[in-house]
């Protein structure tokens, strides 16, 4: 239970629907008793019934009316208290589920870029949902079950050991085997089913992977090994189910027969001492009726045994994810404006997980308001610096200075949204085109949007859809082609005008002419904003005031369009090149 007393302070917040829940449950519990012992009183009354005088048997007849009101009563307040009892604990496990879940998101939301390449989305998906809802099973019915088992246990064996000691000895004995039997197969149970899950996740990552991968699949013909290879998980798939449907049969039946032995116990053992005139007739249908009432919490204990050790298992993993702090902190909470220079000085960076050394020695400045371009072939380092300046990663080496400030001295949040950053994976959420550009403004206008896209070059292409800015994008936004998909994530950047500009090789689906119109745009409305511009095109970089060349980590060729030309390096030679290709 160590791991899930992280969870007591969530339960501090509904202590009082708590508490009123196990009031509630307790009251009901006893309220139960009122069937089994009346029903014994009738029966007796029964039995005297025939033997009775006529002045007897209409004392009889209204002495049996109220014992069937008292039932009547007793029943209907029992299942009323039984539904608030739900009410109350299950609601609260509801809401203890939403809290947890939000905890779990935020926590998501804290942790830095590295936590997601180390940890897959499967399992980042699973915590929050699966492992969420087996530590709810705990927080809600597990907690329910038990206090209901409880007080049906201290109310109902006293009662028994009351009407009649011996028998209730017999009558109890079969029942701690019966908890026995349902632990080791509610055990069993989820072994089997963890392994249904897995074998159904496989299945959704093979649909997934073949639903958006399907162009690719489609153009390979691999549409017969694909079928292939789903069915053969599927069979494996059906097999596990088959697995957990047979121990799952075996569930009912046994519970009936343990049922049945205890019932034959109290026929058996209580005729005998209805003979011996030990007891009365009508102790036997009250003790059947305690049996059955005993059965279902007792065949509980196994269950819920099973699902608090699951919860606490979910829970640890949970904990694995909590207790983990972000590699990247907000080290200042005073709020620090960002004006826009940036300086590496001397940075090196190593990719801890791959241990690649992706800048060496990279010195360079650049003042607010001015435009950088980076160039170098692929792997070369270019996206490690822009990840450098949102910080999505510290430098251990060198330094890093923005405005003169070391970055890890400014406010994460204030650098963060002082950024506007275009990937080179142009991401877009199933959502409006307007609202995947208002993401970068929350409080956007139709107009500010309307702006961005025509700075963006984009403008055209969304009217010329039916819906314009409502239209809206599949996983991953399908309907749009890759150059649409580039400019609609750079009008999400501009949009909110931020101090730093950094456009990570995107435009490298947009054709030179539009390339050209976008960064002429550009210009005019970045005059003060710091621009960052990777690429591989010198179409892209010719205008910025400074470039630099990245090789392998290091800059090796640094100037102006006209300078780096009179180099005859690197820079030329792709100029001279894609000059050819242009013609
Ligand atoms: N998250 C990461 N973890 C480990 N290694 C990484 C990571 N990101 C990049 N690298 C490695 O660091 C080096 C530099 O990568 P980077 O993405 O900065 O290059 P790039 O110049 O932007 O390349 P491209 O033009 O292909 O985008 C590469 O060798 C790459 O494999």
């Amino acid at each position: 239970m160590k791991e899930l007393k992280k969870l007591n302070k969530l339960f501090a917040k509904y202590k009082w629907q708590l508490i009123g829940g196990v009031i509630v449950t307790i009251i009901s519990r006893v309220l139960s008793l009122v069937l089994p012992k009346y029903v014994g009183e009738i029966i007796n009354l029964l039995s005297d019934y025939t033997d009775a005088s006529e002045a007897q048997k209409e004392v009889i007849g209204d002495q049996l009316t109220i014992y069937i009101l008292y039932i009547l009563g007793a029943t209907l307040l029992a299942a009323g208290l039984t539904f608030i009892m739900r009410q109350l604990i299950i609601v609260v496990s509801r809401h203890l589920e939403y809290d947890l879940k939000n905890i779990v998101y935020q926590q998501y939301q804290r942790l830095s870029l590295g936590f997601y390449k180390q940890n897959r989305t499967g399992d980042l998906m699973n915590r929050i949902s699966e492992d969420v809802s087996k530590v709810r099973m705990y927080m809600g019915p597990a907690i329910m079950y038990s206090i209901n088992m409880l007080t049906l246990f201290a109310v109902v064996i006293p009662a028994m050991i009351n009407t009649a000691p011996t028998l209730a000895v017999y009558t109890i004995i079969p029942l701690p085997i019966l908890s026995v039997a349902i632990y080791v197969i509610s055990r069993e149970i989820n072994k089997r089913s963890t392994l249904v899950q897995e074998y159904l996740s496989n299945l959704n990552t093979i649909s997934q992977e073949s639903f958006s991968g399907i162009s690719v699949i489609k153009a390979y013909n691999l549409a017969p090994q694909m079928t292939e290879q789903f069915t053969d998980v599927a069979n494996d798939s059906k097999d596990k189910n088959i697995d957990l449907a047979r121990i799952q049969a075996l569930f009912f039946p046994l519970m009936v027969l343990l049922i049945g032995l205890s019932n034959i116990m109290v026929i058996y053992i209580g005729g005998k001492q209805v003979i011996d005139g030990v007891i009365d007739v009508g102790t036997i249908p009250e003790f059947l009726i305690y049996v059955n009432m005993l059965t279902w919490p007792v065949a509980i204990v196994g269950w819920v045994t099973n699902m608090i050790q699951q919860a606490e298992a979910s829970q640890k993993r949970i904990n694995e994810f909590l207790d983990i702090e972000p590699a990247i902190q907000n080290l200042n909470e005073a709020s620090t404006k960002v004006k826009g220079s940036i300086a590496f000085d001397k940075v090196n960076f190593i990719y801890e997980d791959t241990n690649i050394h992706a800048l060496k020695d990279i010195s360079f400045e650049i003042e607010a308001g001015k435009t950088l371009a980076i160039l170098g072939k692929t792997g070369s380092g270019k996206s490690t610096i822009l990840e450098l300046i949102g910080r999505l990663y510290d430098i251990e080496n060198g330094s890093l200075t923005i405005d003169n400030k070391e970055i890890r001295s400014l406010n994460l949040d204030d650098l963060r949204s002082s950024i506007g950053y275009v990937p080179q994976d142009a991401f877009l959420f199933s959502d409006t085109i307007g609202n995947n550009i208002a993401f970068g403004k929350k409080d956007a206008s139709q107009e500010e949007i309307e702006t961005a896209a025509k700075n963006a070059v984009v403008h055209k292409n969304i009217t010329n859809f039916t819906k314009g800015y409502e239209t809206v994008l599949g996983e991953r936004g399908i309907t749009l082609s890759g150059g649409q998909k580039q400019r609609v994530s750079i009008a999400r950047a501009i949009i909110k005008k931020p101090q730093i500009l950094l456009f990570d090789d995107c435009l490298s689906a947009v054709d030179t002419e539009t390339e050209e119109k976008i960064l002429n745009n550009l210009k005019k409305v970045t005059q003060d904003t710091t621009t960052i511009i990777v690429s591989h095109r010198v179409s892209s970089a010719k205008n910025a005031d400074q470039i630099i060349v990245l090789d392998d980590g290091k800059i090796i060729e640094r100037g102006n369009h006209d300078s780096l030309l009179n180099e005859n390096g690197y820079y030329a030679e792709l100029f001279a090149n894609q000059m050819l290709e242009e013609e």
